[in-house]
């Protein structure tokens, strides 16, 4: 079957052709350089720079208030429906700079998760098929293993008995969760945000999202952001921390737990936390 990976000029799906590479794992997924966000003369982030790299989980942590959510919707350019609010930075996918790019066109490539599960209103795999369907993919055999791959993925096709007709409405929290990660997924995004997606989950579906998350991480980059510091630590390969919107220390979750301890973390959070 061929591969749906992004919508060309005209609006519709290409399927990613043989030979056609994926990236490699450890390359730039995302690149960001100097970013600075505003709401309206409240300067919330202040000369951001970052890298997220296939196959590695990044997590974005630091106290509340200190631009986190904001530095995601700069990524996926939703900061523009904010009253307001303005951004600046360079933006690089794969290499390649986003400026001048659509909201649409970064999106196709960069998928958003919310700390609450979002799951439209319709069957299980209408949510997944959505934006395939938006693309112009109409074959019947390629959507359904679409659906059937990504629903493997998020280990929901056996537990729902293979039956993705029920409404997604019908699902748990933690089933929502794990299809709307699904859904973002369908089309192959290269980078996928996550803002807090286990906040409202209990200990087995918490467990089940960063189980889904390890194997999505083999094909994008992933960044969580996450008040949950033990959670970082389980799945993060790389730690962005951020103090009063400007990145306070970056490096790997191992040095960070293992050496920067007190350096870094017992400034930010205190020593209650910890
Ligand atoms: N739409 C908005 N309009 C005005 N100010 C905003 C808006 N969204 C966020 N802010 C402000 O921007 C700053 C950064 O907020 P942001 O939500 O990015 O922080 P955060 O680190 O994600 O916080 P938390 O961990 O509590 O979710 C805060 O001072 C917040 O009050």
């Amino acid at each position: 079957m061929d591969e749906i990976v992004s919508e060309n000029e005209t609006g519709v799906a290409r399927a990613k052709t043989a030979g056609e590479a994926s990236p490699a794992q450890g390359s730039p997924a995302l690149e960001v350089a100097g970013l600075q966000a505003w709401y309206g003369d409240r300067h919330v982030l202040k000369d951001v720079s970052l890298t997220a790299r296939t196959g590695r989980i990044l997590a974005i942590i630091g106290p509340s208030g200190c631009g986190k959510s904001t530095l995601l919707a700069c990524l996926n350019r939703s900061i523009e429906l904010a009253e307001g609010a303005r951004w600046s930075g360079q933006v690089r996918l794969a290499g390649v700079p986003t400026q001048g790019w659509t909201a649409d066109k970064v999106r196709e490539r960069v998928g958003l998760v919310m700390q609450k599960p979002t799951p439209f209103p319709f069957s299980i795999e209408r949510n997944i098929t959505y934006a395939l369907r938006n693309r112009g993919v109409r074959k019947r055999a390629q959507l359904s293993a679409a659906v059937e791959q990504q629903l493997r993925a998020v280990g929901l096709y056996d537990e729902l008995s293979g039956d993705a007709r029920r409404s997604a409405l019908e699902l748990s929290g933690g089933q929502q969760q794990r299809l709307c990660i699904a859904r973002a997924l369908a089309v192959e995004p290269g980078v996928l945000l996550l803002d807090e997606p286990c906040s409202a989950l209990d200990i087995a579906s918490t467990s089940a999202v960063e189980d889904v998350l390890r194997r999505a991480a083999k094909t994008c980059a992933i960044v969580i952001v996450t008040h949950n510091l033990a959670q970082a630590r389980r799945l993060a390969d790389d730690v962005v921390c951020m103090s009063g919107g400007e990145v306070a220390w970056e490096g790997t979750v191992d040095e960070l737990f293992e050496r920067q301890h007190n350096t870094v973390l017992r400034p930010l959070y205190g020593s209650d936390l910890l």
